[in-house]
């Protein structure tokens, strides 16, 4: 509980002061310009420990953006990449987790042990410390998720900001080249207009002529030829004028009704005009009207564009609602400035325009000129031909008077009279010149009248189309008056919501020193009772080490009480284990009758003849020649009773071995009946030599805080007469002898001895001395054991309280087979060894029968078997004997020799079994 106290209120104080140096590291980082802003950023850069260098970086970045406004636009793109990997999810959301966890299980752990008012008390100053602790990570996160969406505007704004400065700088260089052509247009449009002005000065050089000299007739026919084809001239662009006019009438319709649609369906028709003005560009004859008109159409384009443009930037704007108001005003301004500048540059476009119109003016009243001096030049050559014809009587006075003075004089006359028909033809002549000039110089007039009337349309409608791009740039600048009004409403709103959440958010924290003053009280509470705890924890330790000294010293003087009860208790168990075992008598008959098996069956007389009964677990009944002839043992194995089942009848004498008793156990019966199978078993199913062996290892397990065992073994095999080590390959022949040491005991001198420690290592031993045995086939048993093979356990035991030592002996013997010479069919080395272990099984029986006679000989030395089991088999010993029957009908006569033999052992006394015990130095056997 303490440790716990301790890890939250440290979890929370160094949080606590991250968030401080954080906080400070930013005030000192931030730039003074922007106060309010600061605030905000330093806020939220003490919150995380990543937010602070994206807000340096941000800020660094914003400010190189601001300052080179003229800069590439890739470098800041590559900045925007930057920015989005730098975003992350906030870091103290595991703590949050890990408190909000802690107090829902400090809830539930006051809720679930009210009974302890005390601790319920110690524990509410945390409950609350933690429900604080908690809010206040909620406003945190709260801040950090509201700091992270200003980083996400910002960066939305940064785009924009990129993006718009891309469009402006496209903008300019449009606006440079319409400069450009607008340029282009006004040199190409002085030019036309000195082309203009140059020949009609020449004109006017030429109209002096007639004026200065009368004489120069063919010059003013030359100058009205001149006039004619100027007049056609005229004439062919009067009817492209006529064409345009007409075309110009459908623009209009189609303009007028454009105007009406959106400023979309604007542009398309704006770009239709513009198409077919680049067409009447190309056509020969355009006015420097229309291409006036085409270039203010292209500025008026451009000017929309500009506008649509701003619209565009302006509703992009006020779709992000929360970008800082600052940087929209920002914006805001420049986008007035950009309009100014807009507006500027159509003043300037229609100051030029006016320019153009006075030059227009100009050219027009040079052409006025021009005219009224023509008609002057037609007046006077008027006048002179008016003088022409008033000279007409004085040329006939002279006729008259030539008449009538001389013939020569007549001569004279009729040639003067000719001429003067001549010049009156002339006279005619240039009269009806005159007409046709005059009629050419009305219409000339006519023409140049339409033609100003033309003129005055134009005008009229360049008026018109002025007003109306003037009403539309109103309109939009309306329009963006509106949307940056929008703009900045939504801006100052969502500026006013973030100071609402910024005041908000002080009011939150200005409430938690309060509590962090609590909380610092009850950690210096909790610090004191830290300190104290060191003190209280060492004298209770202390106090538990002597209760728990007391305790085990009671624990150790009821264990002793209890160790001398259980042994005791052991003592008892084995006193009345050993009196069941004499009671069932000292030497044990067992009986167990192998089952047919499918390797029996090809045999004649299969018929089963031995039964056993399932009420009486000691009889057995041999059918032989038609009657059936009872057996009493001790135990009577059915034929399927498993190998488990054996040996827990076995596992007493086992027992008996650790405590010091010498143990015989020994299988008997004729060859094939199953010996091997009961003491040796197979792999998978052992027999009781294993099983003995295991339990052996159990038990001294179990003793083992109270005695100490020594197990060693060794084996051997008797074959015809001669003994022969199984644990060693050289088959040496062994002798049997008395131990030179006076005990009495039988010694075999070079046997191997060998001390085993574990069960595994037996298992071991007991592989060798098998591979070791010598086998071979006969008529009965393929494998059959011509060897009596013996593995003696000898155990040695200590009692660790005593030192009391004991000497068990465990004699596990399997007999070779038991069988009829004439029915092994051996011959030769067979009937050798046959006619051996026939010796020595007699004088078994032989040993058998003079322990039930109580004789005071016991022929043991009569082969070595019995001699060998001398020390197992004699007075005051435990022998069980496993007599092997088939219950074939072609066995039955071995089976009948077999169980009369294990009747005759079932009524042997060996006597009360002898401990064989040494304590103090005395050796004793105990009854
Ligand atoms: N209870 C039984 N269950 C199954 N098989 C058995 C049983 N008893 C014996 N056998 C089988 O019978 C065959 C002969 O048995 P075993 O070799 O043990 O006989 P034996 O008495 O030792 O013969 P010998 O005296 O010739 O050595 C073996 O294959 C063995 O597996």
């Amino acid at each position: 509980m303490y440790a716990f106290y301790s890890l939250l209120v440290y979890i929370f104080y160094t949080v606590f002061k991250k968030e401080e140096e954080a906080a400070l590291e930013g005030a000192c980082a931030e730039s003074p310009e922007e106060p309010g802003h600061v605030s905000m950023e330093t806020e939220s850069k003490g919150k995380g420990s990543h937010t602070p260098r994206l807000g340096k970086r941000g800020c660094a970045s914003l400010s190189d953006s601001s300052s080179s406004s003229d800069s590439d636009g890739t470098s800041l793109s590559d900045e925007d990449d930057e920015f989005d990997e730098g975003h992350g999810l906030p870091a103290k959301t595991p703590l949050t987790a890990f408190l909000s966890f802690k107090q829902e299980a400090e809830k539930r752990r006051a809720t679930n042990s009210p009974a302890e008012p005390n601790e319920k008390v110690t524990e509410s100053p945390l409950l609350s410390v933690m429900s604080h602790l908690l809010s206040f990570l909620e406003q945190y996160s709260h801040l950090q998720q509201l700091q992270q969406q200003a980083d996400q505007y910002r960066l939305q704004l940064r785009r924009h900001r990129v993006q718009h400065r891309r469009k402006m700088k496209a903008l300019r260089a449009s606006y440079r080249q319409r400069l450009k052509d607008k340029n282009s247009v006004i040199n190409s449009l002085e030019e036309v207009i000195a082309q203009q002005q140059s020949p009609s000065s020449e004109n006017e050089g030429d109209c002096m002529l007639p004026a200065a000299s009368p004489v120069g007739l063919h010059k003013l026919v030359q100058s009205l030829c001149g006039l004619q084809v100027e007049k056609s001239q005229l004439r062919g662009e009067l009817r492209l004028l006529h064409s345009q006019l007409e075309q110009r009438e459908q623009d209009r319709h189609t303009n007028i009704q454009a105007f009406q649609q959106q400023i979309e369906e604007l542009k398309s028709c704006i770009e239709e005009r513009e198409e077919e003005l680049s067409k009447l560009r190309v056509a020969s004859g355009v006015t420097d009207s229309e291409k006036r008109v085409l270039c203010l159409s292209a500025e008026n384009e451009s000017l929309k564009h500009s506008l649509t443009v701003t619209q565009g930037l302006l509703q992009q704007l006020s779709v992000i609602p929360s970008q800082s108001s600052s940087v929209l005003i920002k914006e805001n301004e420049n986008l007035r400035s950009r309009v100014l500048q807009l507006e500027s540059s159509l003043q300037q476009q229609a100051e030029q325009l006016s320019h153009l119109e006075h030059q227009r003016e100009q050219s027009d009243w040079r052409k006025a000129e021009e005219l009224r001096r023509r008609e002057e030049s037609m007046r006077e050559l008027r006048l002179e031909l008016d003088k022409e014809r008033n000279k007409e009587p004085v040329v006939k006075y002279v006729t008259q008077t030539v008449e009538v003075e001389s013939p020569s004089t007549l001569r004279q006359l009729s040639k003067a009279r000719q001429q003067n028909e001549h010049l009156s033809e002339k006279l005619s002549n240039q009269k009806e010149r005159c007409q046709q000039l005059e009629e050419n110089i009305r219409h000339s007039d006519e023409v140049s009248c339409n033609l100003q009337h033309k003129i005055a349309a134009y005008e009229r409608e360049i008026g018109t189309l002025r007003e109306e791009l003037l009403k539309e740039i109103g309109h939009l600048e309306e329009k963006k008056e509106a949307a940056v009004k929008a703009a900045a409403n939504c801006s100052q709103e969502h500026l006013q919501s973030l100071q609402d959440q910024f005041t908000t958010l002080q009011k939150r924290l200005s409430a938690l020193p309060p509590t962090l003053r609590t909380m610092k009280t009850d950690y210096a509470s909790l610090r004191s009772q830290v300190r104290n705890f060191s003190d209280f924890y060492g004298t209770a330790i202390k106090e538990a080490k002597k209760q728990i000294m007391a305790a085990i010293n009671e624990m150790s003087e009821a264990n002793k009480d209890l160790l001398e009860k259980y042994r005791k208790e052991v003592a008892l168990r084995r006193k009345y284990h050993e009196q069941l075992v004499e009671l069932k008598g000292n030497i044990r008959v067992l009986c167990r009758v192998k089952p047919v098996l499918k390797e029996d069956q090809h045999e004649e007389g299969q018929a089963v003849v031995v039964t056993t009964d399932p009420n009486n677990e000691s009889a057995l009944t041999v059918l032989s020649k038609g009657k059936a002839k009872n057996f009493e043992l001790d135990k009577v194995f059915h034929p399927q009773a498993t190998q488990e089942e054996v040996f827990q009848e076995i596992e007493p004498l086992i027992t008996s071995c650790i405590d010091g008793y010498h143990v015989c156990i020994f299988a008997y019966g004729q060859t094939g009946s199953g010996k091997t199978y009961t003491m040796e078993g197979t792999v998978e199913n052992p027999g009781i030599n294993q099983r003995a062996l295991k339990h052996l290892f159990n038990e001294i397990e179990e003793r083992k805080d109270m005695w100490t065992y020594t197990v060693s073994v060794s084996s051997v095999e008797i074959y015809n007469e001669v003994l022969r080590d199984l644990l060693t390959k050289d088959g040496e022949k062994l002798d049997i002898k008395i131990n030179p040491d006076g005990t009495g005991q039988l010694h075999v001198p070079g046997l191997r001895v060998m001390e085993v420690k574990s069960f595994q290592h037996i298992k071991k031993i007991l592989a060798i001395a098998r591979k070791n045995r010598i086998t071979f086939g006969t008529q009965m048993n393929q494998h059959s054991s011509r060897s009596h093979a013996l593995l003696t356990v000898t155990v040695l035991g200590t009692d660790l309280a005593s030192g009391a030592k004991t000497t068990g002996k465990l004699n596990l013997v399997d007999l070779a087979g038991s069988e009829r010479v004439w029915k092994s069919g051996a011959e030769g080395e067979r009937l050798k060894e046959a006619q051996n272990i026939n010796r020595s099984l007699l004088a078994l029986g032989d040993v058998i029968q003079a322990l039930k006679a109580h004789q005071t000989h016991i022929p043991f030395r009569n082969s070595r078997l019995t001699y060998l089991l001398q020390d197992s088999l004699g007075k005051g010993n435990k022998t069980a004997m496993v007599v092997q029957v088939s219950s074939l009908e072609s066995n039955v006569g071995e089976t009948l020799c077999s169980l009369k033999f294990a009747q005759r052992v079932c009524k042997v006394e060996l006597g009360p079994a002898a401990r064989k015990i040494e304590t103090g130095g005395h050796n004793e056997s105990k009854n």
